[in-house]
């Protein structure tokens, strides 16, 4: 099927080019190409059934949507948690499609002041679907706005300053708020509590990501036999946008360098060309595990030093390249601060000196 077969296609084309054209900047992954953002556009699962991987999230998911649609009720709000790239955008899409509802979208650091939010707030229609990415960088009046919105589907806008001020309670339709966050723990307890759904994606097994690479080759057209798409994915750090976009690239050196196949020998010179290891570790996550090992013998090294010393925002590290080398067990975080595993050294080719951090005391190690 193609994405012009949905027919919930249209209206999600308008909101998803309008807020994909607004967060272009910052998506250091895709760039400002059009090309390359109609071309992920167009590989974005239309619904729940087209969704590969997640399975508990999507079951849950389709049981509360289904629930609410029974009830011809809109459904609760939903929290998705994880690192980019892993769905949650093409989530909130499919809970709009899935409730032919028009999907509004927007982001925490787009809502400065609480009128942002009463203007947004106000201008929704009865079971309209609110997404706001990056939830947690929300500013606070306008969270505690929120807190109101998402619970009596009401604001209290206030007019003029001090003593003088006063509240205009302002009535809002029910809808549904789905808010999206790489980092769930920097959201206050309250805003959490008042999501009646709350789920976190899990990076994505190996097989789950050959059958995306599959399913996007099918829909640009590019032929590719099973070892490269499975060259591909097993160097997706997890993540679908990573699959999606090596695929691209591999396509172009297979195009230009050889007759346009994608087999596992093109997947894997392209992706050497383009400094993508065997285990998936891009130029930042090896940067992060050099410095590591390298310059601070393995640690614990608080994440700001680690983010100065490789030229990059603490976010970036925190939130792009720290949950895979956790998951690859190639990086720890302790109270102390993150430290290189053994199978960290073992990837940089070094041996670990005697007195690196995990010789000497497992017990620093938190659970997570
Ligand atoms: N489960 C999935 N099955 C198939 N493709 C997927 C899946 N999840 C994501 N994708 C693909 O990965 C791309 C990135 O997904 P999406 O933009 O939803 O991620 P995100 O979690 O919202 O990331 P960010 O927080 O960085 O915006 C989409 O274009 C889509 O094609």
């Amino acid at each position: 099927m193609t994405p012009d077969d949905h027919p919930q296609s249209a209206a999600l084309d308008d909101a998803e080019a309008a807020y994909l054209e607004r967060r272009a900047e910052s998506l250091t992954e895709l760039g400002a190409d059009p090309d390359e953002r109609a071309v992920e556009a167009a590989l974005r699962p239309r619904s729940l059934d087209e969704v590969i991987g997640q399975h508990r999230v999507r079951e849950q998911l389709s049981l509360v949507l289904e629930a609410a649609r029974s009830r011809e009720r809109t459904p609760d709000h939903v929290l998705l948690s994880g690192p980019p790239g892993l769905g949650k955008t093409t989530l909130a899409m499919i809970i709009a499609a899935e409730m032919s509802r028009p999907l509004r979208l927007t982001s925490g650091p787009a809502i400065t002041h609480a009128g942002d939010l009463a203007a947004i707030l106000s201008g929704l229609n009865e079971g309209d679907v609110l997404f706001v990415d990056e939830i947690h960088r929300m500013s606070r009046p306008a969270e505690e706005m929120l807190y109101l919105a998402m619970e009596d589907f009401r604001v209290d806008v206030i007019i003029g300053k001090g003593p003088g001020a006063t509240a205009i309670p302002l009535e809002i339709p029910p809808f549904t708020l789905v808010g999206a966050t790489t980092r769930a723990g920097l959201l206050p307890g309250p805003l959490r509590d008042r999501f009646g759904f709350t789920a976190h994606l899990e990076f994505y097994e190996p097989a789950e990501l050959d059958e995306i690479v599959r399913r996007s080759a099918g829909l640009l057209g590019v032929p590719a036999d099973p070892e490269g798409t499975a060259e591909i994915a097993s160097r997706s750090r997890g993540t679908p946008r990573i699959a999606n976009r090596l695929l691209r690239r591999v396509r172009d050196y297979a195009q230009v360098r050889s007759d346009g196949v994608v087999t596992r020998d093109i997947a894997h010179r392209a992706l050497d060309l383009f400094e993508v290891d065997h285990s998936g570790l891009d130029r930042l996550d090896r940067a992060v595990l050099d410095v590591l090992c390298r310059r601070f013998g393995g640690g614990p090294v608080g994440v700001s030093t680690l983010a100065v010393a490789v030229g990059e925002e603490r976010e970036t590290v925190e939130e792009v390249a720290e949950p895979f080398l956790v998951r690859v067990g190639m990086l720890a975080r302790t109270p102390r601060g993150r430290v290189a595993t053994p199978g960290a050294w073992t990837h940089l080719g070094l041996s670990a000196p005697a007195g690196a951090p995990f010789a000497v005391d497992e017990t620093l190690f938190e659970a997570d």
